[in-house]
């Protein structure tokens, strides 16, 4: 499996220069260095590296039981990690002072259910030192017309709208979002990604887990990729696809998929909706001259540049969501 990483024996360091231009002499929001986390066997994080820089929207990307929320429970300070260190403004994340200038929207937290929408935000917060007002939090989310909705009655995109709401109380400089966009529609998704495009505008820093790798490649300044508890990618979309170097091929060949698989290069075999091979290879040009060498009649060819979803596949070995 090819590593994506860069510094010494193709590991990055936490203390690596990050490689996103404008961010890179400021002052990190948070360090992570050399964190795992066990539990009685399974190694859900594995030292792991990360900073995270005012102004950055970092994608954290991984299959289920990758570690992601492990990683983000560390972060918050909701786990002690096994070995490592997590640093926010240069505090432990326990810190009083470190969690107000923190927000989260983890999985459903949307609070109790009877509760109506301007309920939930004035209760909110009371849990910060310096507070957004309700209005302009609703007004961020499109919630502004259902202040006096309940909770309970809100469809699955109006909680997960209100749950950014209350991340965004404190007005906190790092923002963790696990998954916003899962329970939203096409626009719903549009204007919370717009959201978080504001936000790092004011130089916040924004680390979102997702499993919409296209979301990820439209929106992140850099995607970190965890499999297995691990870093296995640390950089733009850009530098991932070309550091992985995978091209996807499209072909219909009278050939079983496990022959297209033992070519070396060829990464993953599926099949199209129409019926057509999808391969994700390093050496297209050597694998067609191999079919044709072999006598078979290639149809319908096409070989097009690898995107964040190619080199994901390419990287963990798993299809994307
Ligand atoms: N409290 C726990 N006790 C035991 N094992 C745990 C616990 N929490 C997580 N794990 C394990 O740690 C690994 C990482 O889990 P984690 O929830 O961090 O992954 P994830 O990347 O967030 O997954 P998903 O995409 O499915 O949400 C998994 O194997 C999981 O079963």
């Amino acid at each position: 499996m090819p590593k994506v990483m860069g510094g010494k024996g193709g590991r990055w360091h936490c203390c690596d220069r990050p490689r996103t231009g404008r961010v890179e002499h400021m002052k990190p929001m948070a360090v992570l260095c050399g964190v795992s986390r066990c539990f009685r066997g399974t190694t859900a994080v594995d030292s792991v590296d990360l900073v995270l820089r005012p102004g950055e929207i970092v994608a954290l990307l991984g299959p289920n039981g990758a570690g992601k929320s492990t990683l983000f429970d560390m972060l918050l300070g909701l786990r002690n990690p096994s070995a490592g260190t997590v640093s926010v403004f240069g505090m432990p994340p326990t810190a009083r002072r470190a969690r107000a200038r923190m927000g989260a929207m983890l999985q459903d937290t949307t609070g109790p259910a009877g509760l109506t929408v301007g309920e939930t935000v004035r209760l909110t917060q009371r849990l910060y030192p310096r507070v957004a007002p309700a209005g302009e939090l609703l007004r961020t989310v499109d919630l502004d017309g259902l202040t006096g909705r309940r909770v309970g009655e809100l469809s699955g995109g109006e909680r997960q709208r209100l749950s950014l709401a209350l991340a965004l109380t404190g007005r906190p400089d790092l923002l963790v979002l696990d998954e916003p966009t899962a329970a939203l529609d096409v626009a719903g998704r549009r204007r919370l990604l717009r959201a978080i495009r504001r936000l790092a505008a004011q130089d916040r820093s924004i680390l979102l887990a997702t499993h919409d790798l296209r979301e990820a490649q439209e929106v992140a300044d850099r995607v970190v990729v965890l499999h297995h508890g691990r870093k296995i990618a640390d950089g733009t979309t850009a530098e991932i696809v070309g550091a992985v170097g995978v091209r996807r091929v499209q072909l219909r060949a009278a050939i079983r998929g496990e022959e297209l698989a033992n070519h070396g290069g060829v990464r993953s075999v599926s099949r199209t909706p129409d019926g057509r091979f999808d391969l994700l290879t390093t050496d297209p040009e050597g694998l067609l001259r191999t079919l044709v060498t072999a006598g078979h009649r290639i149809a319908d060819l096409t070989v097009v540049d690898a995107d964040l979803e190619s080199a994901f596949v390419a990287l963990t070995g798993e299809e994307a969501a």
